[in-house]
């Protein structure tokens, strides 16, 4: 049984519906046992309690719930810094060139590496990947995932058109090798697979079906896909299904839109497709470096809210700009900033809120993991900036908590990253040589 102390932060609740959501222990006591918390509230008084338990001196940083990003691509994180073009030119000349190179099984597995790596080292716990075209390399996934302890959803990327030969697949074969892999991984340890057609740009009706059949045949899985992320991407959409209504309908008319489905960007929405959204309860992954990078456009957050749709933070690396959860919210704080009256006017809660509970909401694993809670897991991540740094100043003289949340947004990087855990186990610690800087 070991007892965390330190300064917590965590919103068990959306600030965007319920007043004063931030809660804040100054110094906070997390009693854990077996990975699950078991008991939280002022320092003094868990430690009363349980006066045995073993003490892990947090103070001087804050403890907050491990992030959870909702959109990030496994086969991308070499070619992060293809800054200059918009979706379709990227993915033809950055992206799906570096994507057909994982059929190597190799290759595969060191770019998982980098990838899990990265995702550890910024504080993510749980992530919904976006993963290879080939079953061998999720294969080769999965398994380097269950070693790091890390909470990964994911899945095989299907496509049948329009990208380069050698990822395209049938109808028939994405129904065998998806269920292949999901009665492998799904369930197993901390994995669980996500049924993933690239977009519906890229995959036909037949293709459509056949996730669908999967999702019929494994209602538990997850669903993931792209949704009016840009508007060449949207029109080329409309031209491939004359008869759908909209975007969303291709998927929707499948039987793919869900309680557990996940669509990623969403930033050129029609509102019939945020009502039947909201119906259905399907979340929006909002990706703002993502937006701003390949020019995609401003989330219109406030119209997600006010349908009623429930939003969530992706990195979508490599069309983002990294695997700080951090960045992201900035980078979302900044846009709605930029949108003027039509933004929504966020604060340090929100952006907390949407780069930890939001995303467990999303991925319906609202009962396991995204706040500190007692009997959630012990997902966690500890940012301390090293001695020096102007993250370090600027805490040094916040004038309380909500304040120092908004430094860490406005000023954290990975450096800042200091522990992870996931159910309990400490997943990464940075080195201590980089502790200290300019001192
Ligand atoms: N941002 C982004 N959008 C996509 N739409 C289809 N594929 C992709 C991708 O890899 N990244
Ligand atoms: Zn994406």
């Amino acid at each position: 049984m070991k007892l965390y102390r330190a300064t917590l932060m965590h919103t068990p609740e959306s600030p965007f519906t319920a007043p004063d959501a931030l809660q804040v222990q100054e110094d906070g006591g997390l009693l854990v046992e077996e990975g699950r918390i078991l008991a939280s509230g002022p320092y003094a008084q868990v430690r009363a309690n349980h006066p045995r338990a073993e003490v892990v001196d947090l103070r001087g940083g804050v403890l907050l719930p491990g992030f959870i990003d909702t959109h990030v691509h496994y086969p991308q994180v070499r070619v992060l810094g293809g800054l200059g073009m918009q979706l379709l030119e990227w993915l033809d000349k950055n992206t799906l060139p570096e994507e057909a190179r994982l059929s190597d099984d190799a290759y595969a597995r060191a770019v998982a590496r980098e990838f899990l790596s990265a995702l550890r080292s910024n504080g993510t716990t749980t992530a919904l990947v976006f993963g290879s075209h080939y079953a061998s390399a999720m294969d080769i996934f999965f398994s380097e995932a269950a070693q790091t302890g890390l909470r990964v959803v994911a899945g095989q990327v299907v496509s049948d058109r329009l990208l380069r030969p050698e990822l395209h697949t049938t109808p028939e074969r994405a129904y065998a090798e998806g269920k292949a892999l999901i009665e492998r991984w799904h369930g197993v340890g901390r994995a669980l697979y996500a049924v993933t057609p690239r977009f519906s740009l890229s995959a036909s009706e037949g293709l459509l079906d056949a996730c669908a059949a999967l999702m019929t045949e494994f209602p538990d899985v997850r669903f993931t896909s792209h949704l009016n992320e840009n508007p060449r991407e949207v029109e080329a959409v409309r031209e491939l299904f004359p008869t759908a209504r909209d975007y969303l309908d291709t998927y929707e008319r499948a039987g793919l839109v869900t309680r557990r489905s996940v669509l990623a960007h969403n930033v050129h929405p029609a509102d019939r497709e945020l009502a039947v959204m909201a119906a259905h309860r399907c979340s929006a992954a909002h990706c703002p470096c993502s937006n701003s990078a390949l020019g995609s456009g401003l989330f219109p957050l406030k119209r997600h809210l006010q349908a009623g749709v429930h939003v969530s933070l992706g990195t979508d690396v490599g069309g983002g700009t990294g695997f700080s959860l951090l960045k992201e919210g900035l980078q979302a704080y900044f846009m709605q900033q930029l949108l003027g009256a039509q933004g929504v006017p966020l604060g340090p809660a929100h952006l907390l809120y949407l780069s930890t509970r939001a995303g467990a909401e999303a991925l319906d694993l609202g009962d396991l993991t995204g706040d500190f809670g007692v009997g959630k897991a012990f997902d966690a991540v500890y940012l301390r900036p090293p001695q020096g740094t102007t993250l370090d100043t600027v805490l040094n003289h916040a004038d309380g908590p909500e304040r120092m949340l908004a430094d860490l947004f406005t000023l954290g990087t990975q450096q800042d990253v200091a522990q992870v855990w996931v159910g309990g186990d400490a997943v990464y610690r940075r080195a201590s040589s980089e502790q200290e800087v300019g001192v």
